[in-house]
């Protein structure tokens, strides 16, 4: 079970996050939905540990990870997906993601300098890459350099690399923006698949309402940082304050 409580962080005056305890459990999808800077964005680096809370906590399976960095929290089974940034963008993506799929298995494969053993694990890495690759039709591109990529296939491998990486808990935060109509509906495919595995926490920034009613089993609302609504995506959805003031669905729906 992943939770925070009562977690906030100051930016100078303004209160991104004010005071948000809330607790994802495994084998749901929560949406997390507001208006633009409402601080959803802001939750998921407190969680993920790109920013240190003014107050507050954050834990995983009882594990406080408040206070560790971001690839501690990772290795504790956190898994948000990578800022390209952090890549090695004159490799291939396939060489990228053979990369995370051996920092995960590290422990369970290092056998010392046997060649056989060398190369069976380099095969068994490849292998799995390539799955992952096939999942997010990005096989295709498989010996591309990462620089050269275009935008969609960027974020493509964004969640492969989330997927080799194993976590308990997935965040993805609006995993098909600035996607074309035929890249989309593959990464929905696999947040749909990764839902029917019922020990995983999927979270989820989405501003697409008709994939957040699809996909989730929860909502949570933030406005101004504070969490405002929070239950069954259908009674969040229709209960008027949420409506009016916080995703605008009363004026899409007159429009
Ligand atoms: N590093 C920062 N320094 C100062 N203010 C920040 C910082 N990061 C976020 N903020 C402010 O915190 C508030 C919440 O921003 P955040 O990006 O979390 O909102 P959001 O709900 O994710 O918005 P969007 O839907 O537009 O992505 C905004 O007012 C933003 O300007």
């Amino acid at each position: 079970m992943l939770e925070t409580k009562d977690l906030t962080i100051r930016f100078g005056g303004h209160v991104a996050v004010n005071g948000v305890s809330c607790a994802f459990a495994p084998g749901t999808l929560t949406a997390i939905v507001g208006p633009n800077g409402a601080g959803k964005t802001t939750y998921f680096n407190l969680i993920s540990g790109q920013l240190k809370a003014s107050a507050g906590t954050v834990s995983l399976d009882g594990q406080l990870l408040s206070g560790l960095s971001p690839s501690a929290r990772t290795h504790a089974g956190l898994g948000r997906a990578f800022q390209l940034t952090n890549l090695f963008p004159n490799l291939t993506v396939l060489e990228n993601v053979r990369l995370a799929v051996q920092a995960t298995r590290e422990g369970e494969h290092r056998r010392g300098l046997n060649l056989w053993s060398i190369w069976s694990d380099h095969k068994a890495l490849t292998e799995r890459a390539d799955q992952i690759l096939a999942d997010v039709a990005l096989k295709s591109r498989e010996h591309a350099t990462v620089a050269s990529l275009p935008h969609g296939d960027q974020r493509k491998l964004e969640v492969a690399l989330l997927m080799a990486l194993e976590p308990k808990v997935f965040m993805f935060d609006e995993p098909t923006a600035g996607m074309n109509a035929a890249e989309a509906p593959v990464i929905l495919d696999l947040i749909r698949k990764l839902k029917q595995d019922k020990s995983k926490t999927i979270l989820l920034v989405e501003h697409k309402m008709d994939v957040v009613r699809e996909l989730a089993d929860r909502i949570i609302v933030l406005h101004n940082g504070t969490l405002v609504a929070d239950g069954e995506p259908a009674k969040v959805i229709a209960s008027p304050v949420v409506q009016e003031a916080y995703l605008g669905i009363a004026k899409e729906a007159a429009a």
